[in-house]
């Protein structure tokens, strides 16, 4: 299996310029017809909704070949249709005998939504909107072409059709992965359309599908010992807050940090009596101390004087700095460390959840929801780091490349999981790999595990941080047991 490659429009409608447009949507409607008839072959009532591009053309010559297969095919064309070739299917469907409707049906077996693919560049008219609530509330199975209409294709904005399959045409596409697409396409499916390898360009990103590469670096030496792994500082522990510091602490060191330094600014523990591994310090010192080759700074950190002082000078330390949580709050409120950050000479990490990234950004959370992988992009470039947008779909970028995190599921969505992944992430580092690598294999070994513990929790509700570090560390040795 490999990862797949995502393609932006403007690189896809290279690829179908390259390989002939009429074909191309012969093929896509002969190909959705089939996967229709072999995996819905009791559908007899078939609900098809055609928009007035291709995407609309698409639908049309779906709905003839299934009109030939025998089913009863409810065709309803949502505005005058425009291009050339979806015209030319227009008239095959009406030369077939097929009638177009401008209503949606009472009762269908099934609907097929060809409203808007790729093209959709701008918010749905409130007709738009009210034929997709209509072709909802047929409660059917819904198969969207190419992408669930009302869904960027690029960025994965958008109110669009909750679909229950998407037939995706020639390649996947980023919105498809990330944001609203997460919810909106249901089980994707590559439809590529015979095209040949030949047409295809490098791609713009990809999704991280499988278990990085990168983690065959973290292979042992027989004659390694703890130094080998590295020395992690995570500073944190305000009052009422020891616990996220703890947590980063515990995934670091069981994601195989050779050793692991808390710095707490609350000095209620001395000891982590469950992790005795752990050594705590008070924040300041842990700052300082001798061994350290990798700082977290923002677990259960807090916004006080004190621990913007911390921030500084953790910016200033010459070690590979991951910034999370109040950290990224710190530095989104202070143009002095926004300068200082640019100026690091060790590598910094960055991993806000999208309310951290309008605060780097100074926009709003819908902004960065808006457009995923340019505000990850944006926000390496602007702070000179690797980044880690957090959310369903993560985006991983150092600013150039990018991709987006295929693992995980909702079960992720509980307290302490972020500051689980920064611990995850810091140990990999730790152990020797590089900024982007470590980012993409510890948002990948994260995700991995909830998928794991879902597999033995059907219903996907419960999941604690506590638990996700244990499911993390057998997605890492599974992965280390099977790489070549
Ligand atoms: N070009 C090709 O070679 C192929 C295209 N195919 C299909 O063609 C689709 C793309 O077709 P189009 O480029 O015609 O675009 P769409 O059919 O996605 O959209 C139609 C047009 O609607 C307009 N539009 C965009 N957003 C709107 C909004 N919110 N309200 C009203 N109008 C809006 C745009 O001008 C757009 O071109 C793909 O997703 C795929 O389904 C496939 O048939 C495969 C081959
Ligand atoms: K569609």
């Amino acid at each position: 299996m490999k990862n797949a490659p995502l393609f932006f429009s403007h690189t896809l409608r290279q690829i179908e310029t390259a390989a002939a447009s009429l074909s191309l949507m012969q093929r896509a409607g002969k190909t959705s017809t089939q996967w229709v008839l072999k995996h819905y072959p009791n559908a007899q009532n078939i609900y098809v909704l055609a928009g007035s591009g291709n995407n609309g053309g698409d639908a049309l010559l779906t709905a003839k070949q299934l009109r030939h297969a025998g089913k009863n095919v409810f065709l309803r064309l949502s505005a005058p249709v425009t291009q050339p070739d979806a015209q030319q299917a227009l008239s095959e469907w009406l030369a077939c005998g097929g009638q177009i409707q401008n209503h949606t049906t009472l009762h269908a077996d099934l609907a097929i939504d060809g409203l808007y693919g790729i093209g959709l560049n701008r918010v749905l008219s409130a007709t738009d909107s009210q034929i997709i609530q209509e072709l909802q509330a047929l409660a059917c199975p819904i198969i969207a072409l190419d992408i669930p209409s009302g869904l960027m294709a690029d960025n994965g904005a958008g109110n669009a059709v909750q679909a229950t399959h998407t037939l995706s045409f020639i390649a996947h596409k980023p919105g498809q992965f990330t944001g609203q697409g997460c919810n909106a396409c249901g089980d994707i499916h590559l439809l590529n359309l015979q095209i040949s390898q030949s047409f295809y360009p490098e791609p713009d990103g990809y999704l991280q599908t499988i278990a990085p590469s990168a983690i065959a670096n973290l292979l042992r030496k027989a004659d390694s010992h703890k130094g080998s792994y590295g020395t992690v500082g995570i500073i944190g522990g305000a009052t009422a807050m020891v616990g996220a510091t703890l947590l980063a602490g515990r995934a670091a060191l069981k994601l195989g940090a050779g050793r692991v330094v808390l710095g707490l600014l609350d000095k209620i523990l001395s000891v982590d009596p469950t992790q005795p591994e752990l050594m705590l310090h008070p924040a300041a010192a842990a700052l300082q101390h001798p061994a350290l080759t990798m700082l977290v700074i923002g677990p259960g950190l807090g916004t006080s004087q004190e621990a913007m002082a911390l921030v500084q000078q953790s910016i200033a330390s010459p070690l590979p700095l991951l910034l999370d949580a109040d950290a990224l709050n710190l530095l989104a409120s202070t143009s002095q460390l926004a300068v200082a950050i640019t100026q690091r000479s060790a590598a910094t990490i960055l991993t806000p959840h999208p309310a951290e990234a309008a605060r780097l950004l100074q926009t709003s959370t819908a902004a960065v929801q808006a457009n995923r992988i340019a505000a990850a992009k944006t926000i390496a470039e602007r702070y000179h780091a690797t980044v880690l947008l957090k959310g369903a779909g993560s985006i991983c970028t150092d600013g150039q490349s990018w991709s987006i995190n295929g693992s995980g599921n909702a079960a992720l969505a509980s307290a302490g999981q972020g500051d689980v992944l920064s611990g995850i992430i810091a140990a990999l580092i730790a152990q020797g790999l590089a900024p982007l690598a470590a980012v993409r294999s510890g948002c990948w070994l994260h995700g991995r595990a909830a998928e794991d513990w879902c597999r033995e929790n059907l219903g996907g509700i419960g999941l604690s941080a506590s638990e996700t570090i244990i499911y993390a560390r057998a997605a890492l040795n599974h992965a280390l047991a099977t790489c070549e």
